[in-house]
This record gives C-alpha cells, structure tokens and sequence, in this order.
C-alpha cells in the first residue's frame, strides 16, 4: 500500500539517500543518539559489550577458583593451579576488551545464535592463543573443558549483570542522583529564613520559607537514596536448574555450596542466593527498580513544582547567553530542562515499572523472557540519568525572585486569619470575653475580600486580648508568619 501520494514517492523516496547507509549508524533511541554524551556512563556498564566484558570477568573468575581453589589446591583432579601469568593473561581479557574482543564475539554468536556460548568459545580462542604469548610449553590449550565447568549460561548471566548493574548504580547513577539532594540542601540551608506565601489546592495558605519546602524534598530523596545504597545485589550459581547436578555427578567431593558461596561473596562481592531454579529469581533488581522509580516519582514532582514557582515568578531563570527561548516570541525563557527532566523521567518509571513487574516472573525452572527484558535495564537508568543531569542544570540556573515574593506575601494578608482565630480559641479557653465563634468571626472579615495590613489591625484591636498576644499578632506579617519552618530545615 503506497504510504504517500505517487508525486511525494517519485521525489522523495527514490531519490534521497538512506539514513541507514551512513556510518557511523544512525541511533533509533535517544539515548544513543541525540542524548550520547549525557547517557554514555550508563553505557559504560549497562550495553551490549559491557554485559560481554562482565561476562568474561565471570567465567575466567570461575575458572580461577575451580583451578586454584580455596587454599586446598585445585578443586578439579588433573587440573594445575594457574600461574601469576596465566591468570593475568586470563583477566586481560576483560581489562583489554575492545572493539575487536566486540567483533569476535559477533562472530562466534552469528553461528551459535548464543550469546554466552560465543562468550565460552571467545575464551577457548584466548587459550588457543596463550602459548604465543606465554610460551610454548604453556598448558592453558588443553584446559579448554575447564570454560563454563558445570555452569548454565544463566549462572553467568545472572551474575554478570548483577556486577553490572551494582556499578552502573553505585558509580554512575547514585552519585548523580546524591549531586541534585547536595545541591537541594545547600540551598535549603541557604533560604532557610526566606518568607514564601504557601498554596494549598492552588490557593493562599500559611507561608513558608523557601528552604524549608526544599528540604521536604532533600529528605524524602535522602530516605530512598539510602535504600538504594544499602541495595543487596543477588547471586547465584548452581547451575542448569539450581540443584548443582552436573557438579555433584562429576566431582562429588567438593563441597559444592562453600564453593558457589565463596565465588559469588567473595570473589564478585554480591550477596549469594543458595535456592532458586535455573535463573536467579531478580526479586532484588524488583525491589531497587521500584525504590529508583519512586525516587524518579519524586523528582518529577520537584521538577513540576519548580516549573511551577518559574511560572508563578518565585524562581527567576538565568538567559544562558546565545540561547533562543521561543523560536518567534523573543522575550521568553523557556524552562526547557525541567519539561525534559519530567519526560525523561516518564519514560524512566515505564521502563522500571515494567521490569520490576515481568522480570519477578518465569515459568517453571525457566523461560527466556527476562534475557530480552533485561536488554532494557540501561535503557531504564539511562532516561533516569538524563533527567538527573537537566535537573541539576537546571536547579542551577534558577535564583529567588524576592520582588515578586515579597509582592505574593503583601497581597495576601488574609493569611493572618488562621493564627488570629487560634489566638481567639486559646483566650476563649483562658476565660476571656468575646472570643466565641472565633472562626466564624475571622471568616466573616477575611474570606472573598482583599484584606489589608490595617484592616487585620484593627480587627485585633476590636478584641480583647491581653497585651502580650495582641502584640504579637499585631507584629505578624504574611513574611513573619512562617512558624518554625527556618529551624526544621535541619531535619533534611
Ligand atoms: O545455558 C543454557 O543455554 C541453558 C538454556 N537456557 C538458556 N539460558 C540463557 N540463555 C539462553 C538459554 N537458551 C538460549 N539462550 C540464549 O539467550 C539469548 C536470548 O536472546 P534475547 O532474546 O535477545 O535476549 C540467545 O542468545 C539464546 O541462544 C536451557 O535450555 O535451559
């Protein structure tokens, strides 16, 4: 079926050059295209080759142990310990992984359909070639049996991606997500005493300070960053279906669990999970996908409210020199990384929310659908990532605006109606005259009318008081009725 009219075909379709002929290729997400610079650390440990490269460090890891041991010597009979050497020249193999280690793989998995049995036959090459590196009399050719020993791929998997993703959160994502609570809280420190007139349903309420609805927000993000940070990272290996069968038939004198125990704790600093079927049951990468898409939840919050206070004029936003706002209204300055924070973020809490719902499940002893879903978790940190830089961007190109703060606070004396009517409650509890009805009565001044400094003077001097009180509320202002808001910033 023709797509477009036949004249648009002829002059467009036939004629224009390819998008995907050019090189280097053209990205279909954002991320890798538009958004590189900003999502490459994530790339760094969550892509095609970084889970690649994890997963060699897995498998020569595994033959390290098996042939070195645990103090007691080789754990496999006819197996030497590897030499200082042989294991150098085993990790090098990660520690120098590059584009050709990329195309070999690519290679091998174009004939094997199999990921992790490309990965198994990248190191069989590695130890083919080790005598012209190590020297002739090198054994390592002959212990191409020891690669992958007793393990299925998802032992590898698993395990992999569990290094992968504790660096990409611990290295890449935390740190940036900890700059904007820093950035927050200084300034929350900042403008602990500056008067801000409240809205409760959008309307006037009882004002704040600035710091103080900043630091509501550094404490609630401090509360889930550190979840986040005490995150448990599972792993397991014990092989096709979580029995250790293949490891029992063929060496029943190990002792299997101190063995898988030591390589997932001690040799890859996870936490090791001892019971599951073949794939590791990823209830931990549930648990960190639904805290980092609450804390994603409460920075799309922030990122509204502050759009918010920019369009109410609390927030003045710095011209970046040479930028354009609109393109056709010259005045403007559009507070663009805030709307790209709150779309970045969206997408972010979709993809998280989607994998912490589907990768808790697989039938039986295992089904491949977490393999394909879990392709994704870059992705998914990748938007988050983005939105925490244009956050931070700019959280730091905004200032108070004081006129227009102080304006807010000036027109809305009616504020003052709430502490006058609690004042009327305690003298009226005290014994005092004419303190009944005292909401109603401030109600009746204050509500639908533009109510002045005086008009609230003179409603006080109408009642009884004693002087103390009445001192205290005539010297309230919108900017002075802020409570104790400056001292509970301390509490962030
Ligand atoms: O260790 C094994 O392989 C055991 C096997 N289970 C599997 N476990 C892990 N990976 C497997 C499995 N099966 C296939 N594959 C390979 O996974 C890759 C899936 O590709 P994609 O859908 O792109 O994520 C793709 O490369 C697949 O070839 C079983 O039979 O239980």
């Amino acid at each position: 079926m023709d797509i477009m009219p036949a004249a648009f075909t002829a002059s467009y379709m036939v004629v224009r050059m390819k998008l995907t002929d050019i090189t280097p290729a053209i990205a279909v997400s954002p991320l890798d295209g538009r958004y590189q610079r900003q999502a490459a650390p994530i790339a760094e440990y969550l892509s095609e080759p970084a889970l690649n490269r994890e997963r060699i460090v897995v498998e020569v890891e595994w033959m390290i142990l098996l042939a070195n041991g645990m103090g007691n010597g080789s754990l496999i009979p006819g197996v030497q310990p590897f030499t200082d050497e042989e294991m150098d020249y085993l990790r090098s193999l990660a520690t120098d992984f590059d584009a050709n280690s990329i195309e070999q793989l690519a290679a091998h998995e174009a004939i094997t359909h199999h990921d992790v049995k490309a990965v198994e036959y990248f190191i069989d090459d590695a130890l083919d070639r080790a005598p012209s590196v190590l020297g002739e009399n090198c054994d390592l050719p002959r212990l191409k049996p020891l690669v992958h020993f007793a393990c299925t791929s998802e032992d590898i998997n698993n395990l992999s991606y569990a290094r992968c993703i504790k660096q990409a959160i611990e290295l890449v994502w935390l740190p940036a997500a900890e700059a904007i609570v820093n950035h927050l809280a200084e300034h929350a420190e900042q403008y602990k005493d500056m008067p801000l007139l409240a809205l409760t349903h959008g309307q006037p309420a009882t004002p704040t300070t600035l710091g103080k609805e900043l630091s509501v927000y550094v404490y609630r993000l401090r509360r889930q960053l550190e979840r986040i940070a005490d995150q448990e990272y599972l792993g397991k290996i014990n092989g096709a279906t979580g029995t250790f069968g293949a490891h029992t038939a063929a060496l029943p004198q190990v002792d299997w669990i101190a063995v898988s125990r030591e390589f997932v704790e001690t040799r890859l600093g996870l936490t090791w999970n001892p019971l599951t079927t073949q794939i590791e049951s990823h209830d931990w990468q549930a648990e960190l996908y639904s805290t980092i898409s609450h804390v994603n939840h409460i920075l799309h919050n922030l990122a509204q409210d502050v759009w918010m206070y920019i369009s109410r004029g609390v927030f003045a936003q710095v011209p970046v020199k040479g930028a354009t706002g609109s393109s056709t209204m010259p005045h403007k300055v559009n507070p663009i990384r805030f709307e790209n924070a709150e779309a970045n973020l969206e997408l972010s809490c979709a993809l998280l929310d989607s994998l912490a719902a589907t990768l808790v499940e697989s039938r039986w002893q295992r089904d491949l659908t977490d393999s394909t879903t879990q392709r994704n978790i870059g992705s998914a940190l990748g938007y988050s990532l983005l939105a925490l830089d244009n956050l931070l961007g700019g959280l730091k190109s905004i200032h108070p605006n004081n006129l227009v703060i102080e304006r807010e606070l000036n027109e809305n004396w009616e504020v003052l109606g709430e502490p006058i009517q609690t004042a009327m409650r305690a003298a009226a509890l005290q014994g005092r005259a004419g303190m009944d009805k005292p909401y109603e009565k401030v109600k009746e001044l204050m509500r639908g009318h533009a109510i002045s400094k005086n008009d609230v003077e003179r409603f006080i001097d109408t009642l009884d008081f004693d002087e103390a009180t009445a001192q205290r509320l005539r010297a309230l202002t919108p900017a002075t009725y802020t409570g104790i808001a400056s001292t509970l910033v301390e509490f962030d």
